[in-house]
This record gives structure tokens, C-alpha cells and sequence, in this order.
């Protein structure tokens, strides 16, 4: 199949315009390095190939060179049928460094080349205009304005990209810079013809940005923002929660009503609503920390935040491009350890993507919520405005946060001291301010609920089933002297120095599969302990069995230091190259974690 490179820099819209023409739902949002590895599609009879963004040939950081690498290769090959250069509008003269350097490029192959002028809704909404007809003859390159969000001239571009790519030959570029000479003072050159007045463009940018980029309002603003993003998550899923609740309890009831009385009742309550439904209570938390997250990203201020977090983050030995990838641990470590490769830094890029998995990912939601439940007193206030359930659910994302620069600095002393290296600039393009795109972050939200669900539930369900058989046989046994308590007396002085009886004991080393199968474990066990209980109450059932505060918060805090993700090591592996350092991480966070746990126990 012949292929079209789309090539751009960075937040020029690539993507969101290789989701329009293939019906891919590749990830856009408002920040310079969302994309980071090659992602290919198809439009009409063309493989559609979307790239990193970078803003010149020479990549510096792994996804700028994967995008670099990908430019080379693609233009030597005969299926190469057309480079599609895509321009931000708006910022045409950093667009066109790229554009000029590729144009060259693709004349010396042979290459046809388009240039899409993206964006062009925003610059007739400040009611300017730019003259492609007079840029295209400049640049020897046909050019079609178009907008990848409100879809303006779409349909046009599309036509003419398919007719180039359908006889390529003709469009090779009639002319371009010379080998030797820079693209940039060309770029600037075309940019002050045709370009927008920067004034205009960035007039009610600034003075925001005076704001939020000020020290000391912008810290405000900052921390204020990060306070309510993780509030918010316990406050606004609360009432989905609920209503989650009501409808399994009710599902339960009915299938109560229809299953004979026995092990088959017996069965469907404790392993598959007790295990299972006590799971699917916390999806609606995973859905809303995801919307969050997506208003964060797509607003442009995700890029101000990383460029306030430059300097403390400096501090422990990170980078203001270690933010993001932080932000984004918090819904899933596995693509915010690929997002690292947007750090320049190898040293800095390393040291976060080691500790990225102490950022409380959403898996661990689940936990955070039936913990804080049980130990928190619902409607307290915090500091008499707050919702104390809330807060403490804030404490724990800034332990692990703490916990992350803590073993930063101490990774920086030791691990990645063969990787020094002169400190390299930190440069962070920042976004224009834009409206959410609401259409595709609903689906993600959609999306974020439907992956956990489909990722964890059949692990959780075959754990469920597993402990509800070991705890169900020999059958008039009780839960104690069945055949898995022998087995959890065996293994339960491991957890008495964290006060714990077996029955946790048994959920937590199942969770060293996956830690999302923690509740539904204990929510299948304590299920088995009570008999006509609600099916789904686990926080109360763990209540009324008297956890102590000192044995929950070091359990809870557990969660937060363990690495308990297999598919995260796979991808440390494959990002750091080494199976050791992956899987020594794995025993690593274990082991503080247990520590961590043991202390508090003792303690309080
Ligand atoms: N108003 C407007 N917004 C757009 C247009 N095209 C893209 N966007 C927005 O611009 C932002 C960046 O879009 P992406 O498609 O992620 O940009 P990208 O070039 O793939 O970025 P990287 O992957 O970081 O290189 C998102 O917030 C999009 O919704 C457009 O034509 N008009
Ligand atoms: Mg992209």
C-alpha cells in the first residue's frame, strides 16, 4: 500500500487530522509532545503514517529522533507516495522551520509534498485571512487551509491530497532552500508576509499567562488546581458511585429471587457480586479522574503547570518535562512512562519514568476509596469547608507524589550517575488557550471506564471464583478451617507486623498480579464470612470486622508505594532496555512498601 507521512511540529494538529481521515481515535490534546511513537491508519487507499511532533530534523529528545528516524527512512522508500507537511496557522513561522527542512528533503527524493494550513478557523476568528495561493507559489508546494476540529475545508483538502497522492510525480516541489541554507530565516521571512501579526494572536494569551506564569499567584493557582483535581474525584464520583451500587444490589436481588437457595446463591453473591460488583463500584472514579485529566490537557494549561513545576522539579534532579508524565501516572503508568520520551534529558528522562509508578494510578482507586471509607467518618469537613474523605484522598496522591521525588534524588546519587550529562535547556512551547473538544474527551471518559473494566474484570473474576472455591470447599467447613484458610494460617505471620489477619493477607498477594484485584479478593472473602448481607457493602462489612487506624493506614499507604502492575514492567523494560532494573523495581517498591506499612503499624 503506497503511504502518506504526515509530518508537523509539535500541537499543529497531526493527529487530530489523522483521527479525521482514517476514524482512528489516536490521542489529541492541547499540549506540544502528545504523540510519541508512529501510528498508521487508512484513508481511502493510502496507509496514513502519524508522527511525533519535532520541531526541526535534528530530534533531540526520543520522540522528536523516532520522528526524525521515520521522516529518513519513509522518503527514501518508493511507497512513499506524499509528505503532508501540516502547519499551525496560527504559529506559521515555528511550523515552517520543519516544513522547509522536509520540503527540501523530499525534492532531493523526489517526493511530492502538501502543505495543510491548520487551524485556519482561529485565524478567521480574529478575522484575519492568509493568502495561500501567494504562500503556495512562494514555497513551490501546492498549500490547503483547512480545520481539523470544526472541519472547514476538510472535504476539500482531502480531495486534493488523494489526487496528489493518486499521480505524485507532477507535485514534486518546484523549488526549495538551498542544502546549505538555514530554514529559519526563511521560515521568518514567509511569516512576516503571510503570517499573523503575533501581537493579536497572543493579546489575551499574556495577560492570563500574566497570571498563571506569575511566582506567586501562579503557585496559588497551581497548587489550588491540583487540590480540587483530586478532591474533585472523590467528591463528583461519589453519587455515580451510589447509583452503581444501588443497580448491582439490585441485580442481585433479582438473581437471588431466581437461583435456588444454596451453593448457587451462595456463589453468584459472594464470588460475583461481592468480588466482582465490588470492583465495578469504582469505575465511575476512573471515568471521572479521566475527564479531569482531559480539561487539564486540552485547555493549554497543562503546559503552563509544567513550566511553573520546572524549577522544584529541578530541584530533585527532574525536569518540568517530567510534569506531564506525572500528571498522566495518575490515570495509567504504562503510556505516561512512554510520555516520558518527551524529556530530553536520558538522565532526567530515566529518573522519572523509575518513578513514575509511585503516582496512585487509577487502579488504585478502587483501593484508596474502600480504605478511606472504612477509616475516614463520612461528611467530616476538612479545615471546615472540605470534605475530609476528600482530603485524605488528596494525602494520599501527595505521599506518593513526595515519595516519588524522595527516590528521585536518591536514583539521582546513585543509578543515573553514569548518565551525567551538561544540563540541557528546558524549552517548552506553550499552547495557545483553548475550549475543551468535548465530543472526543467524552469518549475517552467512555473509553477510560470500558478499558479498566475490560483489563481487570476477567482477572478479578478468576481470582474471585478461585478464592470463592478454596473458601467455599470442604463443603460445611467454615471459612476459617477451609482449604484456603490453611492455606492463609500459612502465610499469615508475613502480615501480622502490619496488623493484618490472613484474609487480607490472601487479597494482597493476589494483587501482586494486579492490584485492582484487592477488593474484589476481600470483597469475595468478607462476602463469604457474613451471610445475608448487602452483597456489595464491603466498606462496612471491613468496618464492623474492626480494622484498626494504624493497620488500614499502612495498608492503604502500602498500595500507594507498591508496584504492583506486571504490564508496567514490561514497558520499564522495554523503555530502559533492561529486564533487571524493571523487575528490581517490582521487589524494590515491595519491600518499602511493606516497611512503610510495618512502621505505621507499629506507630500509630
Ligand atoms: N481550533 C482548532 N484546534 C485544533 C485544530 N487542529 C487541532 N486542534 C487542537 O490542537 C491541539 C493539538 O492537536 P493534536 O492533533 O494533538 O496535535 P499534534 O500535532 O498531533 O501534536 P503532537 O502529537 O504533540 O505532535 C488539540 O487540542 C486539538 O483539539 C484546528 O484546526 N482548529
Ligand atoms: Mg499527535
Amino acid at each position: 500500500m503506497q503511504r502518506i507521512l504526515m509530518v508537523g511540529k509539535p500541537n499543529s494538529g497531526k493527529s487530530l487530522l489523522f483521527n479525521q481521515l482514517t476514524g482512528l481515535r489516536q490521542k489529541v490534546a492541547n499540549y506540544p509532545g502528545v504523540t510519541v511513537e508512529v501510528k498508521r491508519g487508512q484513508c481511502d487507499k493510502f496507509e496514513i503514517v502519524d508522527l511525533p511532533g519535532t520541531y526541526t530534523l535534528r530530534g533531540l529528545s526520543r520522540d522528536e529522533e523516532i520522528a526524525v528516524n521515520e521522516i529518513q527512512n519513509a522518503i527514501e522508500r518508493d511507497d512513499t507516495a506524499l509528505v503532508l507537511c501540516v502547519l499551525d496557522a496560527t504559529r506559521l513561522e515555528r511550523s515552517l522551520v520543519l516544513g522547509l527542512q522536509v520540503q527540501r528533503l523530499a525534492k532531493a527524493k523526489n517526493k511530492a509534498v502538501l502543505f495543510a494550513l491548520n487551524f485556519i478557523d482561529e485565524v478567521r476568528r480574529i478575522g484575519e485571512k492568509i493568502d495561500t495561493d501567494a504562500l503556495s507559489a512562494d514555497l513551490g508546494s501546492p498549500v490547503v487551509a483547512l480545520s481539523a476540529r470544526t472541519l472547514d475545508g476538510l472535504h476539500e483538502f482531502k480531495q486534493e491530497m488523494l489526487r496528489i497522492a493518486g499521480s505524485p510525480q507532477q507535485f514534486v516541489p518546484s523549488k526549495s532552500i538551498e542544502e546549505t541554507e538555514p530554514a529559519a530565516p526563511k521560515s521568518h521571512q514567509l511569516a512576516k508576509s503571510y503570517g499573523l501579526n503575533l501581537d493579536i494572536v497572543l493579546k489575551n494569551q499574556n495577560s492570563v499567562d500574566r497570571l498563571l506564569l506569575n511566582s506567586w499567584t501562579g503557585s496559588i493557582i497551581f497548587l489550588s488546581v491540583m487540590f480540587l483535581l483530586f478532591q474533585s474525584i472523590f467528591t463528583l464520583a461519589a453519587p455515580l458511585m451510589d447509583g452503581v451500587e444501588t443497580f448491582i444490589t439490585g441485580f442481585a436481588e433479582i438473581v437471588a429471587a431466581i437461583t435456588p437457595a444454596g451453593i448457587v446463591t451462595d456463589f453468584f453473591n459472594d464470588a460475583i457480586f461481592g468480588g466482582l460488583g465490588s470492583f465495578l463500584v469504582f469505575v465511575p472514579q476512573i471515568m471521572v479522574l479521566t475527564f479531569i485529566i482531559g480539561l487539564l490537557e486540552d485547555s493549554g494549561y497543562l503546559a503552563r503547570a509544567a513550566l511553573m513545576c520546572h524549577r522544584p522539579l529541578s530541584f530533585f534532579g527532574l525536569s518540568g518535562r517530567s510534569f506531564i508524565p506525572y500528571l498522566s501516572g495518575h490515570a495509567c503508568a504504562i503510556p505516561a512512562i512512554m510520555a516520558a520520551r518527551t524529556i530530553e534529558s536520558p538522565h532526567k528522562r530515566l529518573v522519572t519514568m523509575l518513578t513514575i509508578p509511585l503516582m496512585s494510578c487509577s487502579a488504585r482507586l478502587p483501593v484508596y476509596a474502600l480504605l478511606i471509607a472504612v477509616l475516614v467518618p463520612e461528611d467530616a469537613l476538612f479545615l471546615g469547608i472540605f470534605d475530609l474523605q476528600g482530603a485524605a484522598f488528596f494525602g494520599l496522591y501527595l505521599f506518593g507524589i513526595v515519595m516519588a521525588l524522595v527516590v528521585s534524588q536518591i536514583l539521582n546519587r546513585t543509578l543515573a550517575k553514569d548518565l551525567e550529562e551538561s544540563d540541557m535547556p528546558f524549552i517548552l512551547e506553550l499552547p495557545t488557550y483553548r475550549m475543551p473538544h468535548w465530543k472526543p474527551l467524552m469518549h475517552r471518559v467512555l473509553n477510560s471506564g470500558m478499558v479498566f473494566i475490560k483489563r481487570a474484570a476477567p482477572i478479578i473474576f478468576m481470582v474471585s471464583v478461585g478464592i470463592w472455591v478454596l473458601g467455599y470447599f470442604p463443603l460445611s467447613s467454615t471459612l476459617q478451617n477451609s482449604w484456603l484458610g490453611q492455606i492463609g494460617h500459612v502465610i499469615e505471620p508475613i502480615f501480622e507486623p502490619m496488623g493484618l489477619d490472613w484474609r487480607y493477607g490472601v487479597a494482597i498477594l493476589m494483587s501482586f498480579l494486579a492490584r485492582e484485584v484487592f477488593v474484589g479478593a476481600l470483597g469475595t472473602l468478607f462476602g463469604m464470612a457474613g451471610a445475608d448481607e448487602d452483597v456489595v457493602g464491603l466498606a462496612e462489612k471491613v468496618q464492623a470486622d474492626g480494622l484498626t487506624l494504624g493497620a488500614g493506614l499502612g495498608l492503604v499507604l502500602f498500595y500507594v508505594v507498591a508496584l504492583q502492575c506486571v504490564a508496567t514492567v514490561a514497558m520499564l523494560k522495554g523503555e530502559t532496555g533492561s529486564n533487571k532494573l524493571a523487575w528490581g523495581l517490582y521487589v524494590a517498591y515491595g519491600l518499602l512498601a511493606y516497611v512503610i506499612a510495618v512502621a505505621v503499624n507499629l506507630i500509630i
